[in-house]
């Protein structure tokens, strides 16, 4: 396993990794693509390169099945920008260390990448909102315990969820709802006390991934997206218990809706 002991260095290893397989001198955009949001880089534009995640120093084939285990160069079509789309995301209850999860973003970083959007599948608090609804993130709440940011650097988190991109995706598709996204540990889903906690706390979406990261972000520079979907009701919320099967039986039947809209997105 990569040493990541120096993040900035290790950032700039793979950076440098990605760049030099991809022949370009730098990335503009990142996306990091969770649960149900993989077809979106077919429609971004043409793959000019790809990586095995294995092959990158710092990544890691990934934990969960259907998510990429690659790194991918997309031309975007609409502008010719380039977009790194990491298939493969470490999430904190993998027990990696926050350093392997802030790694993806800090690459994507000393990559030349000027912005980021974070996707994630997540477990819904609002009934209005059924399994396949796409919600931007205007706000977050860490319930991890922990940071990416090691010692005495107060970073602001004004903001952190860019209004004026958010601005464009809400251009792209008005019907698009935001809500506050609250990052629990995981593996194991919330207790329905836990979600009703949640919900006293503000929260509209819970998940497992996705604050550190995106406190990683503020932390590099990078103007920050976040696009849940949700493809559950958060326990209790639903009377049934939560199955991973219908996590991913959401996630397809959402697919070619939310890959358009991303895409869409991305090109502005
Ligand atoms: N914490 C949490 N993470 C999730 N990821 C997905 I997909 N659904 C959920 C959920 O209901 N809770």
């Amino acid at each position: 396993m990569t040493d990541l002991s120096d993040p900035t260095a290790a950032a700039h290893a793979a950076a440098t990794t990605i760049n030099a397989n991809a022949g370009i001198e730098s990335h503009d955009i990142a996306l990091v693509l969770g649960s149900g949001w993989g077809g979106a880089a077919d429609l971004l534009g043409e793959t000019v390169a790809e990586i095995s995640a294995a092959e990158v120093p710092g990544f890691h084939a990934p934990a969960v099945e259907g998510h990429g285990a690659t790194l991918r160069t997309v031309r975007i079509e609409a502008s010719g920008k380039h977009a790194l789309v990491l298939g493969s995301r470490t999430h904190y209850y993998e027990g990696k260390g926050v350093r392997s999860v802030a790694h993806g973003v800090r690459t994507a970083a000393a990559a030349g990448c000027s912005s980021l959007v974070l996707t994630n599948g997540c477990g819904g608090l609002n009934r209005n909102w059924g399994p396949g609804t796409p919600v931007l993130i205007s706000d977050h709440i860490n319930l991890t315990g922990t940071s990416p940011i090691e010692g005495a650097n107060f970073v602001d988190l004004t903001d952190l969820y860019s209004p004026r991109m958010r601005a464009i995706a809400k251009e792209i598709d008005p019907t698009l709802d935001e809500g506050v996204y609250a990052q629990f540990r995981g593996p194991h889903y919330e207790t329905p006390a836990e979600v009703r906690m949640a919900g006293v706390l503000g929260a509209d979406l819970v998940g497992m991934s996705t604050t550190l990261e995106a406190i990683a972000a503020r932390q590099a520079g990078l103007e920050l997206m976040g696009i849940s979907l949700v493809t559950n009701l958060a326990a209790g919320i639903q009377e049934t218990p939560l199955s991973h099967a219908e996590v991913i039986e959401a996630g397809a039947a959402a697919a070619p809706r939310i890959s358009r809209l991303l895409a869409d997105i991305v090109a502005k």
